[in-house]
């Protein structure tokens, strides 16, 4: 398709000309600047321009969603009308990276460090509230617990509490690690370090302050030097530090020192060294310091409960579209390690509800079985914890949805902490987040609960019916969602009598003929809805309808007998083309563009024509879970093919592989 040399003008003039542009890259998809000032981004010129499909900001980089098989040329055509350079994918983020104040980067860097640790210390949330049922007086007997009514069942509680425990109690061995891989150290080392800081030799900091009470805190003897010997058990901050430098000592060292010695000297010198500092200055600073703020912020909510439910209940959900959540979790951990419990996390939960309460309220609002399947899945995500598909899917599209989640959720937090409800762990957010609370308070959270289910549920409803009513019955919202629908049989044709097809399916008359192209399972693994895709481009579906695999193994296979008709450099993404002319593009992983291609290899080329099942790329999963990246796999029909009629997906949750349907696509009888 050739490209209109206007509208790239046009994109060019949108984000500020071609002085703006610092510097630019495409991966599969889209455009990716790096600018000098965002806010001359015209985003009104952009959304009339054809070629563009959406744009966003995301960690300093502007990126304009063009589309696959576009993009590339979209990208030349810039490049000849403004005369500037090619910029590698690196460039442009270290370009974008430098943009941020240090501010955004101490964030960033704080929840790059806790979003790998989150899936064990939810599940330790997760079985502690278990313990919690059990254990806690008065969920089931008057003032007494299940295992005191029970006691055969006291060690049942037991080993699940000690099981649950375990990731908070080690918690500085997870942050080690953590931190150490992110500051570009040795996990492994990482790790040490952490454990390094809660032996069991030293004193638990759970019994420091009895201790210090007693005055039995016991202390290092450095010839003559004393200092405390203490461990930090449930501390962010001395882990934090120590791994930072950690990681800085054994790469000055991994420079410095010659191979044959590497390995007797990086490790011992570098844990060595970080391990007394860590003792001696880190840790008694830091302590100090996590300390003083935890103390402050304990005060603030003391002080001023009302206005602190507020703010916290009322922004959350704005801290999530930032992506500024994440750092929280450190202030959480801390609280909990601390003084026993959490007023923040309390509030995230009845966040979470709000803002599915929220969507499911635009069931009734849309007109659209699509948008409504959409009001439904991504609200239920919501309720258990996972607010993306809801918030961007929904919410933040209509606005007002989203801003009566916030209400909901500020009227509930206020509940919470004026009544200063504790959650015992970070556990599973939404619904489930009652498991955390304490089980005393277990009353106060279902009023909040309550408040966060209905207040904006209403609200939202409400507003929602009496605006579309005023818009009219020709305004449809745009609305634009998934079709849910079923698999079927190999690329052939189908009556439409015997295809099973979603609501939102237009009505083909029974016993019509009509060309379906069935797409096989790529991947084997689970298929999850576009909207949960951590990527907007492709969660908004920017590019184009689809769905996406997490895959369970490491192969990609021909969907379909096709052509190769492109592969990206980095060799994360192909597109094949049907006989028919259809095109579908496969994307694996999230951001593995910055892989480089390392842990992919290529069995196909382009211009190669393969079989349904042909393998086409391997791919090493475990090396991309380890960069850190999402391994989950968009499978997207791109935008703009007029062949491409209507596309059914296979619900979310099915375990795909070999010549299981994944989509079908109607294909559009002009287009045949
Ligand atoms: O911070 C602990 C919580 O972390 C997850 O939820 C938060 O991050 C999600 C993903 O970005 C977001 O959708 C949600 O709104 C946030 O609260 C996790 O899903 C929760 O279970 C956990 O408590």
């Amino acid at each position: 398709m050739a490209i209109d040399r206007a509208n790239v003008e046009k994109i060019i003039k949108a984000v500020g000309g071609a002085d703006n542009i610092e510097a630019a890259t495409h991966c599969v998809t889209r455009l990716r600047f790096s600018l000098a000032d965002e806010k001359k981004v015209d985003h009104k010129l952009l959304e009339q321009n054809d070629l563009v499909k959406g744009h966003f900001s995301s960690q300093g980089q502007f990126q304009v969603v063009i589309g696959p098989g576009l993009v590339d040329k979209v990208y030349d055509e810039m490049i000849a009308i403004t005369g500037g350079s090619r910029s590698s994918k690196d460039d442009v983020k270290k370009a974008a990276a430098k943009k941020q104040n240090p501010l955004q980067q101490a964030i960033k860097t704080l929840a790059d460090i806790f979003i790998p640790i989150l899936p064990a210390i939810v599940t330790a949330g997760l079985l502690l509230g278990i313990n919690n049922i059990l254990t806690g007086p008065g969920i089931f007997f008057e003032g007494r617990s299940l295992v005191q009514e029970y006691p055969a069942w006291t060690d049942f509680a037991g080993i699940i509490n000690l099981i649950a425990n375990t990731a908070f109690t080690f918690l500085p061995a997870l942050i080690g690690w953590s931190a150490a891989t992110r500051f570009g150290g040795s996990p492994l080392l990482g790790i040490v370090l952490g454990l390094i800081l809660v032996h069991p030799d030293l004193l638990n900091a759970w019994a420091y302050a009895q201790a210090a009470q007693e005055g039995k805190i016991p202390h290092w003897n450095l010839f003559g030097w004393q200092f405390e010997k203490i461990g930090y058990q449930g501390q962010v901050l001395p882990v934090l530090v120590s791994a930072y430098l950690l990681a800085r000592v054994e790469r000055f060292l991994n420079k410095k020192v010659h191979d044959s010695i590497k390995l007797l000297v990086v490790a011992p010198v570098a844990l060595l060294v970080t391990g007394f500092l860590a003792f001696t200055i880190i840790g008694p600073v830091t302590f100090a310091i996590g300390n003083a703020i935890t103390n402050g912020l304990v005060h603030v909510f003391n002080t001023l409960p009302a206005l602190g439910g507020i703010l916290y209940g009322g922004i959350y959900a704005l801290l999530v579209v930032t992506g500024m959540h994440h750092t929280f979790l450190a202030v959480d951990v801390q609280l909990i390690g601390s003084k026993g419990g959490t007023f923040l996390w309390p509030m995230l939960a009845l966040s979470n509800i709000a803002q599915g309460s929220a969507a499911l309220a635009m069931l009734l609002v849309f007109r659209e079985q699509k948008s409504k399947g959409l009001a439904v899945t991504s609200s239920v995500s919501a309720f258990l914890g996972v607010t993306e598909p809801a918030i961007f899917g929904v919410n933040i599209r209509y606005k007002y949805p989203f801003i009566f989640g916030m209400i909901g959720s500020a009227i509930g937090g206020l509940v919470l902490t004026i009544n200063h409800v504790l959650a015992s762990s970070i556990g599973v957010g939404g619904i489930p987040g009652f498991l955390s609370i304490y089980p005393n308070q277990w009353g106060v959270f279902f009023v909040g609960m309550a408040i966060v289910l209905v207040v904006p549920f209403l609200l939202t409803a409400v507003y929602g019916k009496v605006a579309s009513r005023k818009a009219g019955p020709a305004d449809t919202n745009n609305e634009s969602a998934p079709v849910q629908a079923s698999s079927g049989t190999a690329a052939t044709n189908e009556t439409a009598a015997t295809a099973a097809v979603s609501e939102a399916a237009p009505v083909v008359p029974a016993g019509k003929a009509v060309n379906v192209l069935d797409i096989q399972a790529p991947l084997a693994g689970v298929v999850v809805p576009l909207e949960n895709v951590p990527d907007p481009a492709f969660a908004e579906r920017q590019m184009g309808q689809g769905i996406a695999i997490e895959p369970s193994d490491g192969k990609v296979v021909a969907p379909f007998d096709a052509k190769v008709v492109h592969i990206i450099k980095s060799k994360h993404a192909i597109i094949l083309e049907h006989a028919t002319g259809v095109q579908v593009l496969i994307h694996i992983g999230i951001n593995t563009v910055s892989l480089k291609g390392a842990p992919f290899t290529l069995h196909v080329g382009i211009g190669d024509e393969v079989k349904a099942g042909q393998l086409l790329i391997e791919f090493d999963r475990e090396a991309i879970l380890q960069a850190r990246l999402p391994v989950i796999t968009p499978i997207i029909i791109p935008d703009g093919q007029p062949i491409v009629g209507r596309v059914t997906e296979e619900p979310a949750g099915a375990k795909v592989a070999g010549r299981d349907i994944v989509l079908k696509i109607q294909l559009s009888p002009q287009g045949i």
